[in-house]
């Protein structure tokens, strides 16, 4: 017992002698002030679990995704705007997809598209940036592919003023009626009864079209040196497609390197570059030279070059060489490839229907009369034209999904969040083709729709929109339909149109391919037949 309570009591003393020495060691007041410390940490914790599950955003919804990868797999194999719209069939007009790393909304109806495009405008209309757009845009001072940011509006001002404004307009009008002219020449010396590859001579003609009224530049009698602008630009507009880099941030840029994107990407932007820059050169010199010259003949790079080296050139209109290279490169990506495709699937529509192809030439020949030349004054007359240029960018904008949007900060968009840095793709190609809005006969060519119709796409609807909205609407909403409506005027004027090797109107085959583009996957290839006026 002795032994036993000494036992205890020696115990008891070793344990308050071991107290003693942690004691020692540490300051009295440590262990309650920690005790109390964990506890207020718990309380904190459990604060802020109740907290965030109270606040927990409330995303669109999401089809299953895998990881790492995220939704990515279910994009394999076809093109983005059909995978987009299966998967919208299931999951609904807003979805949440992961691409890789990358939160990306999809938006597949009007409604929605209203949303983004007008109502939280002002939060979305920023671009997410990536390897390619960067260096593509000189570290994007430009006006397209620049995030969101005063810079990007004084940047979009000077396009609107000076590429797209009614001085410009007129000059443009002029370069129009030339090129124009010069392309009913060579399909007039064209072999008879073969077929004309109408994407080739579209191309050329808005490529002619574009150099002259950008750099002044004949560009159907000047070869040029190096690689052609028509090889630069293909590679351009192939290395505008995503890539690995863009959605997995460390394996995607080891995928790129090792894979010689980045080395083509360099490349190609050095050959832009050195193309664009060629120009400014020559501009400078001629500027040099010549002095003041006639407002009549100056092209858009002479304007900008000439203000920003104006002594009382205001900030606004004072740019530097990158920037005006930037414009340039805005000009080439965003304008040419759209307008061409634009052209060519109106075409193949008109063409599969005799129908609108005699009622649009009944039209055209009537407005016009009998002449030498098409002016703009007939065009404008040329009602059912203006329908089968906005039927034809219903059911094929060529920009399908618009350029991607990001998010400034947090919004929502249909009852959903949308979180901040979220990209949001819009899916021009579902919303046009939406039987909700356009009835059972949606995938019909059908432009008589529009007789009753107020849908435009100029702002204002989003049952279209070829053209996006917002902010980041396309500057040239007004001029390129122009440009589409006048060729196709001219080509149905002098020329009636059939398909070779016996293919029936109605089989003519409208395959899509591209990504950020939508071209048929196959020329359009069509003999032409002068019209009879006699007959
Ligand atoms: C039929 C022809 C064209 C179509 C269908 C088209 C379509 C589009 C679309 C869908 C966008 C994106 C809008 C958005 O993000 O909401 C866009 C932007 C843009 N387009 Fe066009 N485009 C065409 C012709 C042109 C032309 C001829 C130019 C030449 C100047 C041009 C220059 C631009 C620029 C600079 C932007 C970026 C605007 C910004 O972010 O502020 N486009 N275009």
């Amino acid at each position: 017992m002795k032994v036993h309570k000494l036992g205890i009591r020696k115990s008891n003393h070793l344990k308050s002698s071991s107290h003693m020495e942690i004691f020692s060691i540490f300051p009295s007041w440590l262990l309650p002030t920690l005790l109390f410390l964990s506890m207020f940490c718990i309380f904190l914790y459990t604060l802020k679990s109740n907290k965030s599950s109270m606040v927990a955003p409330k995303l669109p919804p999401n089809p299953p995704k895998l990881p790492f990868i995220g939704n990515m797999h279910q994009l394999l194999g076809q093109p983005r705007h059909l995978a987009f719209w299966k998967l919208s069939q299931e999951y609904g007009p807003i979805m949440l997809l992961k691409i890789g790393s990358k939160p990306c909304v999809i938006i597949s109806s009007s409604a929605m598209a209203k949303q983004v495009l007008k109502d939280q405008d002002h939060i979305l209309c920023s671009r997410p940036i990536n390897k390619t757009t960067k260096q593509l845009t000189y570290n994007y001072v430009d006006t397209a592919f620049t995030p969101y940011s005063n810079h990007w509006r004084k940047m979009r001002k000077v396009l609107v003023s000076e590429f797209l404004g009614p001085n410009r307009a007129r000059l443009s009008n002029h370069v129009l009626l030339t090129e124009v002219e010069i392309m009913l020449r060579s399909v007039s010396l064209h072999p008879s009864n073969n077929a004309i590859n109408l994407n080739e001579l579209f191309f050329a003609l808005v490529k002619a079209v574009t150099f002259k009224v950008a750099l002044g530049l004949n560009y159907r009698e000047q070869p040029l040196k190096g690689p052609s602008f028509e090889m630069i630009l293909d590679e351009v507009l192939e290395l505008m497609n995503p890539s690995f880099g863009d959605f997995f941030p460390w394996l995607g840029k080891i995928i790129d390197q090792i894979s010689g994107r980045n080395h083509k990407l360099g490349k190609v932007c050095r050959n832009l570059d050195a193309y664009i820059q060629s120009h400014v050169d020559d501009h400078d010199h001629k500027i040099h030279i010549n002095g003041q010259v006639d407002d009549d003949d100056k092209d858009f790079l002479h304007t900008l070059l000439e203000l920003s080296s104006m002594d009382n050139a205001s900030d606004d209109d004072r740019l530097t060489k990158t920037e005006i290279k930037s414009l340039i490169v805005n000009i080439f990506t965003g304008g040419i490839d759209t307008t061409v495709a634009t052209m060519v699937w109106a075409m193949s529509e008109i063409i599969r229907s005799p129908r609108v192809m005699q009622k649009l030439q009944s039209e055209i020949r009537n407005c016009a009369g009998r002449k030498q030349k098409l002016d703009e004054m007939d065009v404008s007359k040329m009602t059912y034209l203006k329908m089968v240029v906005k039927e034809t960018l219903r059911l094929h904008p060529p920009a399908a999904l618009l350029l991607p949007h990001e998010s400034l900060s947090h919004c929502q968009i249909g009852g959903y969040d949308v979180l901040p840095d979220t990209m949001v793709l819009i899916n021009g190609w579902v919303i046009g083709r939406d039987p909700n809005k356009w009835g059972e006969n949606a995938a019909e060519f059908y432009p008589e729709r529009f007789e009753n119709l107020e849908v435009d796409f100029r702002g204002g609807n989003y049952e279209m929109v070829p053209f996006g909205g917002g902010r980041r609407t396309c500057p040239a909403v007004k001029t390129a339909p122009a440009t589409v409506e006048f060729t196709i005027a001219n080509l149905l004027y002098w020329y009636d149109w059939k398909i070779p090797g016996g293919v029936k109107n109605e089989d003519l085959d409208m395959l899509e391919e591209g990504s950020l583009v939508l071209h048929r996957k196959l020329p359009l290839c069509l003999i032409p037949i002068k019209h009879n006026w006699e007959e």
